[in-house]
């Protein structure tokens, strides 16, 4: 089943759009997991979070600089933590890839093949060779940063470019237009953050079809309800609301899985009461 499908079958399942992303900052561990050592810590705390909120999501993201940082150790506290997520839902890698042809080829192999990633996202500033050896993997999801939801993403996604069809736009509409042909194998989505919604409307309506990772609520200060209306498809479907720290640290104690469990269920239902609220 390719990553699209497997997206939207459980999505359907959990009757959820929400996407929990585990991204274990280490200061905030709850204080008995920090007695242990730092993988330890980590794979327990990801493993806890991901069995409290795995029936509340459509999909896993964890970022890579979260396990990077844990050093040697973490390129295998990463694999368990893929491991423990469910296999019926997609685990999206937030590496944010982009280099030349044969190194992207090695990040591809790295995310799909070592590691049995779902989907990875990638930066697309190389151009179409960079993130070729991506989407050569027709069966995987290659989610390409588009308009993203930090304040600096103005500087260089507002410029106006000349896009294909001839017309002056700013370089994240010409983004999603190339993103659209590169399409071929039904395997692309982009990433659109939440703190711009005019921005995502406009998305949406140039590129109907695709998977959108929508993150940028809950710490980031994105209207949730804006970002859903303006991010689903015509079926109110392919709309991945990404929301790590609000709910890996809805509480700070040994409950803290407990209360993961509460914010997902909440996050889950105010994305469901807005969708259906078109
Ligand atoms: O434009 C982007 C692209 C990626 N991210 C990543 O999503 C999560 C957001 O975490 P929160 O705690 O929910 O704010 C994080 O991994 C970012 O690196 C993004 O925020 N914006």
């Amino acid at each position: 089943m390719g990553f699209v499908e497997k997206l939207l079958t459980a999505a359907r399942h959990n009757d959820s759009l929400l996407c929990v992303g585990l991204d274990p900052e280490l200061s905030r561990l709850p204080a008995h997991l920090q007695a242990l050592p730092l993988d330890r810590a980590v794979t327990q705390f990801c493993r806890e979070i991901i069995e409290a909120t795995a029936p509340y999501v459509c999909a896993f993201k964890p970022n890579l600089a979260f396990f990077e940082q844990l050093g040697v150790d973490g390129m295998r506290v990463f694999q368990q933590v893929v491991k423990a997520v469910p296999s019926e839902i997609p685990v999206i890698a937030d590496a944010k890839r982009g280099d030349i042809g044969n190194t992207a080829k090695a990040y591809a192999v790295s995310i799909f093949d070592e590691f049995g990633c779902d989907a990875v996202t990638v930066n697309p500033y190389l151009g179409y060779d960079s993130v070729a050896p991506f989407l050569a993997y027709r069966e995987k999801g290659v989610i390409l940063l588009c308009r993203t939801s930090n304040p600096g993403a103005r500087d260089f996604q507002d410029l106006p470019v000349q896009g294909p069809d001839g017309q002056v736009r700013p370089l994240y509409e010409v983004v999603a237009q190339r993103i659209q042909a590169w399409n071929e194998a039904g395997n692309c989505g982009m990433v659109v953050g939440a703190t711009y919604p005019e921005e995502l409307c406009r998305l949406r309506t140039l590129c109907p079809d695709l998977p959108i990772l929508i993150p940028g609520i809950g710490a980031q200060g994105g209207d949730l309800e804006a970002a859903v209306r303006a991010g689903v498809d015509a079926r109110g479907e392919k709309a991945i609301i990404s929301a790590s720290r609000s709910v890996l640290f809805a509480g700070s104690g040994p409950d803290f899985a407990h209360a993961a469990t509460r914010e997902a269920q909440r996050l889950r239902d105010a994305i469901n009461k807005a969708r259906r609220h078109q």
